[in-house]
């Protein structure tokens, strides 16, 4: 989700700014954040030209401009992911039409597996850093010819995640009396879709990875190339197998289902946050 700069979305053509060649609203699988937004325009990703399309159980298809609590917005239900088959770049395309919106502030947010043992399945972790696994590999959002129009050539993204905010956010889980549910830690995004073996998991925790998810980092790292700034949070979804004889194994049914029961916590994060960078920007 991301805040649209004031002023801007007034007087944004849409139909012109996007060539948007169907309007028809798409709203079966609608999260309730962004159904909860006011004077919503949604627009499927298919009639966005050359846009990706979801193709995950569990993740939608559509960009949604609104307000929430009167802050105008705009919500990705439903991100791209590597393991889907698309280029990086192209998992990272939606946060460049953000930008040519006006749009200033991301707040990326994603399911996890917590690999901290002392996280528990619930809990919110505000994310310090990335451990960005696909870029050792060489597989960059940012490779290939650079738009000097977004950013440059070698941006630093040593402070990608916006320690303002992320104090701001913690203060925030405190007030609403979830602050036992609130951690802070390193995400890293892994090209999926298999989930971790126990050796990899091993690996990772001496890396100093909390967090570990098949999304998020692209994204932040396009974002932060074009100068916005950014806040992220993980949902841990489930916990890291990390042994041999564990009965559960890691399934996206887990995922799905902790999402769900914590729908309305991480709505009522998310709109406490946004309110926050509307009264201090
Ligand atoms: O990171 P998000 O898109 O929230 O979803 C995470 O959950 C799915 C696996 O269950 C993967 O898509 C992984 O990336
Ligand atoms: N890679 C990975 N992604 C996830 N998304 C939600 N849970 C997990 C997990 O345990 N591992």
């Amino acid at each position: 989700m991301a805040l649209i700069s004031k002023g801007r979305i007034k007087g944004l053509d849409l139909k012109k700014e996007f060539r948007i060649r169907s309007m028809k609203p798409y709203s079966s699988f609608a999260s309730p954040l962004a159904e909860s937004l006011a004077d919503k325009e949604c627009f499927p990703y298919d009639s966005v030209p050359n846009f990706p399309v979801s193709t995950v159980p569990g993740h939608r298809g559509q960009l949604v401009f609104g307000l929430l609590d009167g802050v105008p917005v705009m919500c990705m239900q439903g991100r791209f992911h590597y393991y889907e088959g698309y280029p990086i770049c192209k998992c990272a395309m939606p946060i460049r039409v953000m930008k040519m919106v006006g749009i200033n502030y991301l707040i990326a947010t994603n399911a996890a597996g917590g690999l901290n043992e002392k996280y528990k399945v619930g809990d919110i972790m505000i994310i310090k850093d990335h451990v960005n696994f696909l870029g050792f590999a060489g597989v960059n959002p940012l490779r290939g010819p650079n738009d000097e129009r977004f950013g440059p050539r070698f941006p630093a993204v040593s402070r990608a995640y916006d320690a303002k905010l992320r104090a701001a956010a913690m203060r925030i889980g405190k007030e609403m009396g979830i602050g036992h549910q609130i951690q802070e830690g390193v995400y890293t995004c892994l090209g999926g879709p298999s989930f971790e073996t126990v050796a990899e998991l091993a690996a990772m925790k001496i890396l100093g990875i909390d967090a570990v998810g098949m999304s998020t980092t692209y994204e932040v790292i396009v974002a932060c190339h074009s100068g916005m700034t950014v806040f992220a949070f993980s949902l841990i979804t489930n916990k890291c197998v990390t042994t041999y004889d564990e009965e559960v194994m890691p399934n996206h049914e887990e995922v799905i289902q902790t999402g769900k029961e914590n729908e309305e916590v991480l709505k009522a994060f998310v709109s406490r946050i946004v309110q926050h960078i509307t009264q201090n920007s």
